[in-house]
């Protein structure tokens, strides 16, 4: 192992270290990180990877430039030569989307009566179908999907879909695929595989075929859409994400540094649904455990939503001032269920140093986010649920900021966190508001993470009994 890089399993050339063990993957983790301190590496195959977990030293390498690229990896880019939308790319084409897409949410939406608007709508249809069900015991029901997926259509199309829509349901049937294909990922990590095997084996090993196939569907999924507001665009009134696209793609077509196209808009689609759905409803299914799990808090959200949104009102973003317990109890959910634990992949661009170590260019640096979350050097008592632990001591909710990245930090922090936290927020008084939450006589709530996925933390397949409030 070279000098002065990070401790930590070097291992063989090419396979790097392999373990044998039945151990989850963020256990691991944890123990190397006992083992070797708060920044350790694992050479995977030929990719160096880090793993940091001191939250200062995390703020420090996603604030500066040479850690700011996603790794070029086929599993982010699906065999694209460049990484396209927002979360897989690079560069220019990376820092142009970023920026029409932040300028699109906050225009489009935040602080917009009619996002929230929309959010509303969607969380009455989500009531209708709790109420079907109230008092019969039964997992989250699918419609909280359909909620989360019909906003950000809302946002990108101006669209809503029924639970039965043959369109959204396709939606969620190419998706379900994609998260299964991840053999690609032996082209990133064994790469010389490819040398050593004929084409035809190679490509079937990683499903090449297979992903460029659902690569296609999605594409074409997303151009008939594209298409259909080509037909209706009003220059003077654009109406969505899309809508604004297509204008800037045409103010900018005799630009040569454009970076516009429609293969790209068509992935900036993919990157708002991707990074979009699964976090928020991932997210709201935990708040709902950790409610179940804890009828006193429970009973303090009541309280709270009772007493500012009386007689049914529909809760806005003005009454989120008013609302500290409620912002408090999101926050904790989010600090507790930890659900990107590595975040995002970021890649060193160049040789460069952090913490004292030298990290080659190509090292790809990942934030062990659940270390940090219960990192008692910012935490106090990190393994109890304490919503209390966000209000000051005039009860006003307060931000944490250090040791708190459930959206990550710096420079590509998520582009939706001020959507995602506005979902939450209506959701959470919504559906508080007309039910409690328990789980079904003589059972307890599981709250151990399923560690299964590589990227989220899930919560267990809990049961639970929603319960019509009196009003
Ligand atoms: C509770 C819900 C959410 C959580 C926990 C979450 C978390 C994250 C995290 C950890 C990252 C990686 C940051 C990094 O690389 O350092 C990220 C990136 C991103 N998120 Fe979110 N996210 C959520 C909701 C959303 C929503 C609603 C959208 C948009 C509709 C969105 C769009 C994105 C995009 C486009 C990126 C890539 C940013 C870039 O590479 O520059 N996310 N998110």
């Amino acid at each position: 192992k070279p000098p002065g890089l990070p401790p930590g399993r070097w291992g063989l050339p090419l396979v790097g270290y392999i373990t044998w063990t039945s151990k989850n993957f963020e256990d691991q983790v944890m123990d190397l990180h006992d083992q070797y301190g708060d920044i350790f590496l694992w050479r995977m195959g030929t990719q160096l990877m880090v793993f940091v977990k001191d939250y200062k030293l995390v703020k420090e390498a996603y604030s500066r430039f040479d850690f700011i690229d996603r790794p070029n990896w086929e599993i982010l880019k699906t065999f694209e030569e460049t990484g396209y939308g927002i979360t897989a790319s690079n560069g220019l084409l990376w820092h142009n989307n970023r920026k029409f897409t932040l300028r699109q949410l906050r225009d489009l939406g935040m602080g917009k009566s009619s996002l929230v608007g929309a959010v509303q709508q969607q969380c009455l249809k989500l009531r209708e179908t709790l109420a079907e069900k109230a008092g019969t015991p039964g997992m989250i029901p699918h419609q909280l999907h359909v909620t989360v997926l019909n906003v950000i259509w809302h946002m990108v199309a101006s669209r809503q879909f029924d639970a039965e829509d043959e369109r959204l349901q396709e939606f969620l049937r190419l998706s379900a695929k994609f998260s299964t294909s991840n053999r690609v990922a032996l082209k990133d990590f064994f790469p010389w595989l490819e040398n050593f095997m004929p084409n035809f084996l190679f490509k079937r090993l990683i499903t090449y075929h297979e992903m460029k196939h659902l690569l296609e569907m999605f594409i074409r999924y997303f151009s008939d859409e594209i298409e259909e507001h080509k037909a209706t665009l009003d220059p003077d009134n654009p109406l969505d994400l899309i809508d604004s696209y297509l204008l800037e793609m045409e103010a900018k077509k005799e630009d040569p540094n454009t970076t516009c196209s429609e293969r790209d808009l068509t992935f900036i689609l993919l990157s708002m649904f991707f990074a979009g759905s699964e976090t928020t409803v991932n997210t709201f299914t935990w708040l709902c455990c950790y409610l179940a799990a804890h009828p006193q808090v429970q009973r303090k959200l009541h309280a709270e939503i009772d007493e500012v949104l009386p007689n049914g009102a529909l809760p806005t973003l003005a009454e989120k001032p008013r609302m500290p317990y409620t912002e408090a109890i999101i926050n904790e959910v989010m600090r507790a269920c930890s659900l990107v634990n590595f975040g995002l992949a970021h890649m060193a661009t160049s040789d460069t140093h952090l913490g004292g170590y030298t990290i080659p260019k190509g090292a790809v640096m990942n934030s062990t986010v659940t270390s940090i979350h219960y990192d008692s050097r910012y935490w106090d008592r990190p393994k109890e649920f304490r919503p209390e632990r966000w209000l000051d001591d005039n009860g006003k909710f307060s931000m944490a900021k250090e040791g708190f990245l459930p959206f990550g930090v710096g420079k590509r922090t998520c582009v939706g966190e001020s959507l995602a936290r506005m979902e939450l927020f209506i959701l959470t008084t919504m559906v508080f508001q007309s039910f409690s939450i328990a789980p079904p006589p003589g059972k307890s709530v599981n709250l151990t993470p399923d560690l299964s996925d590589l990227f989220f933390r899930k919560a267990m397949p809990n049961e639970f009994i929603f319960t019509v409030r009196e009003q």
